[in-house]
């Protein structure tokens, strides 16, 4: 998967929320780059050399840069953070130039680029996402941790489409459960289902990349017992019967497989669906009521939405 980074050029003042929106928005974190830095007296007590590249920063104004996957939400999430942006005028925010440029990174400067940023997150009841970097110790005995390298494949386990499965899976994966993630990414939902006691879990991503990540993912968190990868399109050539299916996938693509989930899943299975921007929800339930479900749980993050549906017993 690729990455592209996100451009705003804007003003000093306008820095700290539109940090808030980025993060709001996925970016795993964020750089400044305000001209005031390469005049600023610096403590060089330690003996640091301080190297600033004065064509890097902006003649006037603030340039604040975050990092987005190249996925299929990029579209939408780009312009919920422009309108999130424009949505500061009406506090008076001053927001300079307000331009914002996006451009692809090459894969070595953002595996490194974006570690600094990466810190353990405490997404739900019982789970925290710790990068692989980061030391961590348990708050709670019954606290589950995902270790996750996410190289190039999406889910820093952060996003809210992420969180929401997270959560949507903690509320309906029993032990000894049988489940399929369809869209795998790092493999996070995969290893939180195993986690949860879930007896075999199969990741299935179209993406090599994902299910390379995804492998990875699994060994480090010690749950290849329970989870098998494998590179696959939607559910296509997939049998069931088992009894928890979660895609966190756009629902344009959704709608396109919720028979495939149905045909899959045991009577009274549940079919977790996260990825749905809010104004598919209603197209998504529709699809999920005409293929059979039962809707049992809707979920909002943000602009996100998810489904938790049920096949009848
Ligand atoms: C939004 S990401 C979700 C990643 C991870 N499950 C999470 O929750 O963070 C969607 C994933 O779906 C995968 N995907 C997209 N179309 C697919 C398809 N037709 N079949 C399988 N996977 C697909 C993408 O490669 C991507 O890894």
């Amino acid at each position: 998967m690729k990455w592209s980074e996100i451009c705003i050029h804007t003003t000093q003042e306008a820095i700290e929320p539109i940090s808030h929106i980025l993060h709001e928005s996925g970016a795993s974190g964020v750089v400044i780059e305000d001209p005031a830095d390469l005049i600023k007296e610096r403590d060089t007590t330690f003996g640091e050399i301080y190297q600033l590249n004065a064509d890097d920063y902006p003649e006037e104004g603030v340039i604040v840069k975050a990092y987005l996957p190249v996925n299929s939400f990029l579209g939408e999430t780009v312009e919920g953070i422009k309108e999130a942006i424009n949505g500061l005028l009406v506090y008076d925010f001053d927001l300079g130039a307000n331009k914002v440029t996006i451009s692809e990174v090459n894969e070595e400067e953002w595996a490194t680029a974006w570690k600094k940023y990466y810190h353990p997150v405490k997404i739900s009841e019982r789970f925290t996402i710790v990068p692989t970097w980061e030391n961590y110790e348990k708050v709670n005995t019954d606290e589950l941790i995902i270790e996750l390298d996410p190289g190039m494949a999406f889910g820093t386990g952060t996003h809210p489409t992420t969180v929401m499965s997270l959560q949507g899976l903690e509320r309906t994966v029993k032990e000894n459960d049988t489940v399929i993630d369809v869209g795998t990414g790092s493999g996070v939902l995969s290893i939180g289902a195993a986690m949860l006691g879930a007896k075999s879990v199969r990741a299935l991503d179209l993406d090599e990349v994902a299910v390379r990540s995804a492998r990875l993912n699994v060994k480090l968190n010690k749950v290849q017992d329970a989870v098998t990868v494998a590179q696959n399109n939607l559910l296509n050539n997939i049998e069931g019967p088992v009894d928890v299916v979660v895609a966190n996938i756009l629902a344009e693509i959704i709608v396109r497989f919720v028979d495939d989930a149905y045909a899959v899943l045991k009577p009274g299975g549940s079919f977790i669906t996260s990825g749905i921007i809010s104004a598919k929800k209603e197209e998504v339930k529709e699809a999920l009521v005409k293929a059979g479900f039962v809707i049992e749980e809707v979920t909002m993050m943000e602009d996100w939405v998810a489904i938790i549906a049920t096949k009848q017993a």
